[in-house]
């Protein structure tokens, strides 16, 4: 294993090194749990998917992180850095792989202010697991003056030619936070130079959660069942489409905490009414974002949690005009992609590859980033 990993800086007579497996871990915005996913690539193309697994918070786990959101380096977060290292730790060791992406847990995010954490010791990680971690992967990019996120789209111009795409399309992430990365496969640009356009939506499932636990003590709204039971009030959704975010030019990123006033705008509704109108404002935000593509995309290929909702998935629908599917219509997994991306951007990250360019973070070129623990 450490030789395929001293391999990998390497160049092969001009060309890249043979594709190693790569494993990504990923806990999002939505505090649910781990994702571990394994991708074989050079960095550049995917050859293989490999087993994924998850480790889910349990209730206790994911109030200590939930406490810890807005937390900066320096404040007292001992307890979730413990969370993050036992469950990270438990959803990695099972695996075989030559190199780990280990993202970390988003507990706050400022690019233009204090800066972009995510909390998590990729070097304790690699000691514990005896294996390389790549992580910390966007304050390089938010140093540099980019957004520091998104970081999933150089994966998926990846995607796009893994699924064979001949055409313009877009990936959308329906996570806790939504994110769009319009790609143009047949672009002759390398990967992040022209071909991709990527920034946050808005808001997705985040505050639908906040809502549902606010309002009736469940985690999300599953199935969009009482979204599916109310109306969606216009006045409420044309004053979230005020807001000042929606009027930014891409690049453009979010911390998950920045739309938390929504629930405002909804606390005069039943719950049916405001899960109705806040998944509206989820798909709204899509919409407004789709207006910055520099060509209308011939589909949109959903991923994350929010795919699984049918009442936001039918309002993308009607309000789009190509067709809209979840990833797994083109044999892709949409639990799992986040995951994969920090696999794949961590191999890029050993071979000293850009993983964020001025269209996906706003970054002045692309860049590479990301510490590398050996062992
Ligand atoms: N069956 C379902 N019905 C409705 N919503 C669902 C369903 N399954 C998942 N979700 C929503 O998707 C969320 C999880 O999405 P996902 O795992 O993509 O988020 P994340 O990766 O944590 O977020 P981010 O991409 O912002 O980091 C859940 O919290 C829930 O709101
Ligand atoms: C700062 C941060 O962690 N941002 C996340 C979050 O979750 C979704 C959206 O906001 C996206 O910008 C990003 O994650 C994905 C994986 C990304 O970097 O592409």
């Amino acid at each position: 294993m450490r030789a395929a990993i001293r391999r990998a800086g390497e160049k092969v007579k001009g060309k890249l090194a043979d594709p190693i497996w790569a494993l990504g871990a990923m806990s999002g915005t939505s505090l649910d749990g781990v994702d571990a996913a394994l991708v074989l690539t050079d960095g550049v193309t995917i050859s293989e998917f490999g087993a994924s697994g998850y480790r889910g918070y349990s209730d206790a786990e994911q109030a200590v992180l939930r406490a810890a959101l807005g937390k900066w380096p320096g404040d007292d977060l001992a307890e979730a850095a413990e969370v993050v290292f036992r469950s990270h730790f438990a959803a990695l060791q099972g695996f075989e792989a030559d190199v780990i992406g280990f993202h970390g847990q988003t507990l706050a995010h400022e690019p233009q202010g204090r800066g972009t954490h995510q909390l998590g010791d990729g070097a304790a990680l690699a000691e514990a697991l005896g294996r390389s971690v790549v992580w910390d992967f966007r304050s390089n990019d938010v140093e540099l003056g980019g957004e520091g996120a998104p970081l999933a789209p150089f994966f998926h111009w990846a995607c796009a030619k893994w699924i064979g795409a001949d055409a313009p399309l877009a990936f959308l992430n329906l996570g806790g936070v939504g994110n769009l990365t319009w790609v143009d496969p047949l672009s002759t640009a390398p990967e992040g130079e022209g071909a991709l356009l990527a920034f946050d939506t808005g808001p997705a499932n985040a505050p639908i959660n906040d809502l549902m636990m606010e309002r009736r003590g469940v985690a999300f709204d599953k199935d969009g069942t009482l979204a599916a039971q109310g109306q969606v009030v216009d006045g409420a959704l044309e004053l979230f489409l005020e807001e000042g975010y929606f009027r930014k030019m891409p690049p453009k990123s979010l911390d998950r905490n920045d739309f938390s006033l929504m629930l405002d705008l909804v606390r005069e509704l039943d719950d049916a009414d405001a899960a109705a109108t806040m998944t509206a404002m989820a798909a709204a935000a899509v919409m407004q974002g789709m207006e910055h593509c520099p060509v209308a995309p011939q589909r949109v290929l959903v991923t994350g949690g929010g795919r699984h909702n049918p009442v936001m998935m039918a309002m993308l629908t009607s309000a789009l005009d190509c067709p809209v599917r979840p990833v797994e219509a083109v044999g892709l997994n949409g639990d799992m992609l986040e995951a994969q991306a920090f696999a794949y951007l961590a191999v890029r990250v050993m071979r000293g590859l850009p993983t964020s360019a001025p269209g996906t973070t706003g970054v002045r070129a692309p860049v590479g980033g990301g510490q590398i623990s050996r062992v």
